[in-house]
């Protein structure tokens, strides 16, 4: 009793409410259930499958004492074939009494149930000699069958429970200790206790029982595994679903529920006894709690209490149950998760189109300006001494640099400061490269912004942008702003043409003119812009009190250029003599911006390094000069003789009226290689009077009829005409229009100025008869020059030819070539321009001989190093 009572759980459970229900004095109503009685032995239904152990198997014990009901050889005569070894008689810890009671009781049984379950009931004999008997069976056992009906009901219901409980935890054991080697371990280990326990028990036994120990000496026979499977029991696993059916046979009933809890009304949650269930899963882990889900908490209750009423659990031991509402954190998040998926890419997305943008980058940066931040100090080396030519512009922005040092010279006389300047001019004529001077020169920090940088796909942006960098700029005081391209965001607003305006881009600039007007007096922030379209720009920004100073930077003039060149020929190695090939490269390269000089002057030392000269030569920079202004030589395009002849008689037509007419433009250079873009020869000219800005009727007039040479010329020398000569009607048309509607120099038209604008040309701003006059007046222009042409060009016929056949054999002619060929020029020349084509050809040492043959010095093909001999 001690031994069982030490057990845990269950079965001390049992014994306790089975100790209750005998000691009442009126039997507690059971309410026999058919089902369960006509299955009262359910042992039936467990499979036993027999193996053997390692060894073969030894013949069966003899000895062993004498089956009750059975037929004394050990083989029950009910069934177990001859080959079926009944198994092995457990030592037994009943005494003497007991036993012989025990075998009573279960011959008595025998008796009354059917043969079938015989075998069940040796093998609860058997249990019960191993485990001791239970305290509900002693009663019974110890009457000797003198049992009432009743009594029996009570004991049968008890024995299934037994024979189920015993059965099970044997099936549950065999497959544990098969499924885990330690599990095994611990089995023999626990085996081992009991057997520890036994031993003391019979030290303390009386005589009787050491006698039925020397008579029943513990057998080594084979040991037999029999593995009792039942499906119930195996299809448990931890954390598992199981059906109601499921939790009542194998949980409940086995008592190996420890507690329930209810979760959200719909799933119930049984917590395994641990100690008993002694359940592992199938990767060998030990079961803590199975599921099962219900569909109302009402029917769950009553059919639990019905449950814990029929295995007469009294009301303090029956199972705790509690409620939980849970959140379902899989299913909660499974329902966010297109949504999360959504934001995780907008995210990736917004974080990709920003990228590169450093810290700003990502949806959050997106406001932020991306102005980028020149340290004076680290970043910006430039200087006005860097910045050549544009004195004026200088003298004007050098105020502000005194402004950012000596802000009080200004405010204490009652100055208001400046706040900005615009830098208008072409391309590349060096308005970023003062803006930068100016901070380099003030020694402030320097914001550079081009304002296209303003303008994203998303509204709001600009202005937001157009915010961070004035208070970014107000942080750092005294700084320059510097917003290139200004013209991207701060067009006219009136000129916005059809479909309305670009909302975004008006309040970028309102922004702007916000920010400006929003200066203190004493904050210095000075801002700069550049743009090469100051005409388009909005009045508002130009009004006083925002861009005060408007700067005007032109291309250089000849000066100009030479200074420029002066600064980037620093950085070159070459012998020339600097001040000669300063003013020589200014003259070749009239038109030119500070940047295509700078360019020049690196594609010099490009050409010198691909012929791998120590030095850059006058050649190299000739070289490059042509390359900048017509393109990169089409060696791949060969040209016809045919169409070669046309070409150079075409390119003679022009050389030979800007020679002689007076006001044009006399030819500097002219070749019949073919470059750049479809160009099949290049001519360039020295403009006549030096850098001209105002041009007369004159002028224009030769300019016009110089470019109608070519096409005169081939109507001169060839019996038909090309394609060729469509560029100069062009410009022919362009000049003869402008003298008509813009210079007012048609009689007939007068003094009139008319827009020529691409959008008016749905709507002209003249009449028809204006249009008629127009056309009839354009006509005779260009048919003056036309006949002034060709009256020079009839004239001068043998002159063509003679140009043509030389340009013929040299491809490339320069101006020594023409003054060679045809005699200097009749009209006096710009001075400054004619210094530099004295014949010196560059050669600044020791001005050579004038050479009388060209040929002589000319390169290998003749064409690259064309020299200018006087
Ligand atoms: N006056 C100058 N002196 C020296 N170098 C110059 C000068 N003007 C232009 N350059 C050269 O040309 C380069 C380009 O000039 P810059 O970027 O300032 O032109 P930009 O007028 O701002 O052109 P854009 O209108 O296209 O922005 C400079 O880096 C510099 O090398």
């Amino acid at each position: 009793m001690a031994t069982l009572l030490r057990r845990p759980g269950n079965l001390a459970r049992y014994s306790r409410r089975a100790t209750e229900c005998i000691g009442r004095t009126a039997p507690t109503p059971v309410r026999p259930q058919p089902s369960r009685i006509s299955s009262l032995f359910a042992s039936h239904r467990l499979r036993t499958y027999a193996t053997h152990g390692p060894g073969d198997p030894k013949p069966p014990n003899n000895n062993h004492k004498p089956q009750p009901g059975g037929n004394g050889n050990g083989n029950d005569s009910g069934k177990g074939g001859p080959n079926k070894e009944e198994p092995k008689e457990p030592e037994s810890v009943l005494t003497e009494t007991e036993q012989k009671q025990l075998d009573a009781f279960i011959k008595h049984l025998e008796e009354t149930l059917p043969p079938t379950s015989h075998p069940s009931l040796h093998e609860l004999r058997r249990s019960m000699m191993r485990d001791g008997l239970p305290p509900e069976v002693k009663p019974f056992v110890e009457r000797n069958g003198n049992i009432s009906l009743m009594d029996y009901l009570r004991m049968a219901r008890f024995m299934l429970k037994y024979t189920n409980m015993q059965a099970n935890k044997e099936a549950e054991n065999d497959l544990a200790r098969f499924m885990k080697k330690s599990r095994e371990e611990s089995k023999v280990e626990q085996d081992q206790e009991q057997k520890k326990q036994r031993g003391e028990e019979e030290q303390n036994r009386p005589k009787d029982k050491n006698q039925k120990q020397k008579q029943k000496p513990p057998s080594p026979g084979p040991r037999v595994l029999e593995f009792r499977f039942d499906p119930g029991s195996f299809l448990v696993t931890a954390g598992r679903e199981i059906t109601w059916q499921e939790f009542r046979a194998n949980y409940l009933d086995k008592g190996l529920v420890e507690k329930l809890t209810v979760s959200n009304r719909t799933r119930v949650r049984v917590d395994i006894n641990r100690e008993e269930a002694a359940q592992t899963d199938s990767m060998g882990q030990p079961i803590s709690y199975v599921y099962f889900n219900i569909g109302s908490v009402k029917v769950f209750e009553s059919k639990l209490e019905q449950a814990q009423d029929e295995l007469e659990i009294p009301t303090a031991e029956r199972i705790p149950v509690t409620y939980t509402d849970e959140v379902p954190w899989g299913s909660a998040i499974m329902s966010f998760a297109p949504t999360l998926i959504l934001m995780a890419g907008a995210f990736w997305l917004t974080r990709r189109a920003g990228g590169g943008g450093g810290g700003q980058s990502g949806i959050f940066g997106i406001g932020k300006s991306r102005a980028k931040r020149f340290n004076h100090e680290t970043d910006i080396k430039t200087k006005f001494s860097d910045v050549a030519g544009m004195d004026e512009a200088k003298v004007e922005i050098m105020e502000f640099v005194s402004f950012l040092q000596q802000p009080e010279r200004f405010q204490k006389l009652g100055a208001k400061i400046p706040r900005g300047a615009i830098l208008s001019g072409p391309p590349g004529t060096g308005k970023t490269l003062l803006a930068k001077a100016t901070a380099g020169e003030s020694g402030v920090p320097f914001f550079s912004v081009s304002g296209s940088e303003f303008v994203e796909m998303f509204v709001g942006v600009g202005p937001s942008r157009v915010r961070d960098l004035f208070s970014n700029a107000r942080k750092n005081t005294p700084c320059i702003i510097f917003i290139d391209e200004i013209d991207a965001i701060g067009k006219s607003r009136a000129k916005q043409g059809f479909g309305g305006g670009n909302d975004e881009r008006e309040s970028t600039l309102n922004q702007i003119l916000t920010e400006m007007d929003g200066f203190n007096t004493s904050e210095q922030v000075v801002v700069l812009a550049g743009t090469n379209r100051a005409d388009v720009l909005d009045k508002a920004l130009m009004r006083p009190g925002r861009f005060d100073r408007h700067i005007a930077i032109d291309r250089p003039t000849m000066d100009g250029r030479k200074q420029i060149f002066r600064v980037h020929l620093k950085k070159i190695v070459t012998d020339e003599d600097l001040e000669y090939l300063e003013g020589r490269l200014a003259a070749l390269t009239p038109g030119f911006a500070g940047a295509d000089i700078a360019n020049c002057v690196n594609e010099a030392a490009l050409v010198a390094a691909r012929d791998n000269a120590d030095k850059v030569v006058m050649r190299h920079f000739e070289q490059a000069i042509e390359r900048v202004i017509g393109g990169l030589e089409k060696k791949s395009l060969v040209l016809s003789p045919e169409e070669k002849r046309t070409v150079a008689y075409h390119e003679a037509g022009h050389a030979i009226c800007g020679w002689y007419f007076r006001w044009a433009d006399p030819l500097l250079k002219v070749s019949i290689i073919p470059r750049g873009q479809g160009a099949l020869g290049y001519a360039q000219y020295l403009p006549a009077g030096g850098d001209t800005y105002l041009m007369n009727v004159n002028q224009l007039m030769d300019r016009m009829a110089m470019t109608l040479g070519g096409r005169v010329s081939e109507e001169l020398h060839f019996d038909t005409v090309t394609s060729g000569a469509s560029d100069d009607f062009n410009k022919v048309t362009r000049m003869a229009t402008a003298m008509v509607t813009k210079f007012g120099m048609s009689p007939k038209l007068g003094y009139i100025y008319y827009e020529e604008d691409s959008q008016q040309q749905l709507h002209k701003p003249f009449s028809e008869d204006t249009a008629r006059d127009i056309d009839v007046e354009v006509r005779r222009i260009v048919q003056e020059a036309n006949k002034q042409c060709r009256d020079l060009l009839t004239e001068k016929r043998k002159e063509i030819g003679v140009v043509a056949e030389e340009l013929l054999s040299k491809e490339v002619l320069g101006r020594d070539d023409l003054v060679r060929l045809l005699g200097p020029r009749p009209w006096p020349e710009s001075g400054e321009f004619a210094k530099y084509f004295d014949g010196r050809a560059g050669q600044t040492v020791a001005p050579p001989e004038p050479q009388q043959n060209s040929e002589e010095t000319s390169g290998k093909d003749g064409r690259d190093e064309t020299p200018f001999p006087s």
